[in-house]
């Protein structure tokens, strides 16, 4: 029978699902994104004000500057009424000339007249700047919050426009481009209609135009419905705002049902033209939507994200470090576990992947950096982001063969024939299970080495001298056995088989099932590996030498196959 599943007994109940927009000639599900939007980082904000310890001003410029780095153009660098400090920082940027030309500053406000005075004062200075007011619109907010009407809640933005323009033109005579920025706070919750009254109001009172935009913001402050929901939310604006050629339509998700991402690219199909978060996702409670995986996942489908992601792990860095919060190991494109495989099959795929992209790129005379991804398991190359392929595959115990070969194979050369990768993978595992944890690739090395390349056992060879005739090849080789140093001779069609013939003097019959050989570097030191299968006292074995001279390493893999079968 099939398990049938039980009532939580939780009081789900007390929560009602969201409604739907009626929009049945929605458009965005048929729409691609293939350009990037308009981005703002509000981490000096929105991120900021979700942290533990707001970042000091230290860290505050440590932050602009990296997001500066990046390409950020559009930075909501505080909320200067909140505090001397956040005053005091945006004063900075512009006292020590810190904001490129090509960047511009945004700063919060609640449309509170003294709040907005200041909020414009923090400004004085600046080429460039925006000021960004908002107020709640939701039904919860203008009964328990506000306590006003739908007709006092548009005239707290209205009257915040008129404000911002007032002492705009007060203060910021200077300034070479003011623009201004409006959310109705909660939009996701607030009725459509209403939504779209408030913002067409606020319009009046900013009066769009050519070279006079307005960005009209539309958060998901809390995310409460299924991302469709919030793209039907952005088309019905798109489509029924006036004046839409002069407004950048932006989005603002966060990430509370898990899906800010989601919401943040339905939300640009849908016609936003813009979109505010925070790189990892800081922000309050499960955070603003993360402008890394957006920009990421541009970039994963063939879109300049616009933004520079190739130092991945120093942007997390310095976002540990200026947040004083951890990123996630398996967070999107940054975590530490991100482009790791551990589990057999996955690794064997990557590495059959990787060698055949260098084989294609290498056939196609393209460096492999330039040529179309399509590794197994790895949406994106480690490389551009900045990590190495040392991470890509790491060993335990729910490794295979493919990713033991693969690290010797990165680490040493060594290209193992497909029947020892299987012999050695079984001897890993083995340890693994033993001593679990995670295998290094040192431990891997010694235990290989242990295993197949150690000179201690029963047979070994000291020296060889040999002779190429007519009638074959002839091989006089000094042995040490069992202790003791013999001299044996032998003849065949090669080094291999003359050698094999002279072990009979000792009484070793050995009989090679497949051999294998190859260089492992070039040059005046250049070393070779050998790989001998073979059938020794009945028994098949494996066996490895490596030495400068490649006669050398097939006769040490020969004795290396008997000693293992003698062990
Ligand atoms: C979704 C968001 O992230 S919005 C941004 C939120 N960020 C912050 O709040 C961080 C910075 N804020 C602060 O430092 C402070 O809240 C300040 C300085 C702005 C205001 O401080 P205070 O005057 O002490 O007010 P308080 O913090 O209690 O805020 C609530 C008051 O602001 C009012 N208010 C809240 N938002 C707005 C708004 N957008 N416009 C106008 N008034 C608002 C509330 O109605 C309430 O008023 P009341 O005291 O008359 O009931
Ligand atoms: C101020 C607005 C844009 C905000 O942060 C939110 O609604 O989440």
């Amino acid at each position: 029978m099939v398990p049938q599943q039980q009532t939580s007994g939780m009081p789900f109940h007390r929560y009602a699902p969201f409604k739907p927009v009626d929009l049945p000639d929605r458009t965005w599900p048929s729409k691609t994104i293939d350009a990037a939007p308009r981005w703002l980082s509000t981490d000096l904000r929105d991120g900021n004000q979700a942290l533990i310890e707001p970042m000091d001003p230290e860290r505050k410029r440590e932050m602009f500057d990296l997001l500066v780095r990046m390409g950020y153009k559009e930075i909501e660098v505080g909320f200067p009424a909140a505090s001397q400090t956040d005053f005091d920082f945006v004063r900075s940027l512009i006292e020590e000339d810190r904001i490129p030309a090509d960047v511009q500053i945004s700063v919060l406000t609640q449309a509170r007249e003294d709040l907005i005075e200041r909020t414009v004062q923090s400004l004085v200075g600046a080429e460039r700047a925006t000021v960004h007011l908002y107020n709640a619109t939701a039904p919860v907010f203008r009964r328990v919050v506000f306590k006003v009407d739908r007709e006092a809640c548009k005239q707290i933005a209205v009257e915040g426009t008129r404000h911002v323009m007032r002492f705009a033109e007060q203060y910021l005579g200077d300034t070479e481009y003011f623009g201004y920025e409006y959310s109705p706070e909660i939009f996701i919750d607030t009725e459509l209609d209403f939504a779209l009254e408030v913002c067409e109001a606020v319009m009046d009172v900013w009066r769009p135009g050519p070279g006079r935009e307005i960005i009209l913001n539309l958060p998901a402050t809390v995310e409460r419905a299924t991302p469709n929901v919030y793209a039907d939310q952005i088309e019905w604006m798109s489509r029924n705002l006036t004046r839409r050629e002069h407004v950048c339509l932006s989005v603002h998700p966060h990430n509370d049902r898990g899906t800010g991402i989601a919401s943040a690219e339905l939300g640009v199909m849908a016609g936003a033209d813009r979109v505010e978060g925070c790189l990892f996702g800081h922000g309050e409670r499960t955070g603003n939507v993360d402008l890394v995986t957006l920009g990421m996942n541009l970039y994963s489908q063939g879109v300049d994200p616009m933004i520079d992601f190739t130092g991945i792990d120093e942007i997390r860095r310095t976002v540990e470090h200026c947040t004083q919060l951890p990123v996630a190991p398996r967070h999107p494109y940054g975590g530490d576990l991100v482009y790791t495989a551990f589990s057999g099959s996955h690794q064997d795929a990557i590495k059959k992947g990787l060698n055949a992209l260098e084989d294609d790129a290498k056939a196609a005379g393209v460096p492999v950096s330039e040529y179309p991804w399509d590794v197994p398991y790895l949406p994106i190359d480690p490389k551009d982001v900045g990590r190495d392929y040392e991470a890509v595959i790491r060993v335990n115990s729910q490794s295979g063969k493919g990713g033991v070969s693969y690290i010797l194979q990165r680490d040493h050369a060594l290209d193992l024939p497909r029947r020892l990768q299987i012999e050695f993978s079984h001897v890993i595992q083995k340890h693994t299970d033993a001593e679990g944890g995670e295998f290094s690739g040192e431990r891997i090395w010694e235990i290989f080495s242990e295993t197949y390349l150690g000179e201690d056992g029963p047979v070994g060879i000291l020296a060889h001298r040999s002779t190429n005739t007519e009638e074959g090849y002839r091989i006089s080789a000094d042995v040490r056995v069992e202790g003791e140093i013999r001299e044996i001779t032998g003849t065949g069609q090669g080094p291999l088989s003359a050698f094999c013939d002279a072990l009979t003097q000792v009484d070793v019959k050995f009989r090679v099932v497949d051999y294998k050989e190859h260089a492992l570097s070039e040059g005046t030191d250049a070393r070779a590996a050998a790989y001998v299968e073979a059938e020794v006292d009945g028994e098949t074995v494996w066996g490895v030498g490596v030495h400068h001279n490649i006669t050398t390493a097939s006769l040490r893999a020969v004795c290396s196959a008997v000693n293992r079968a003698r062990r």
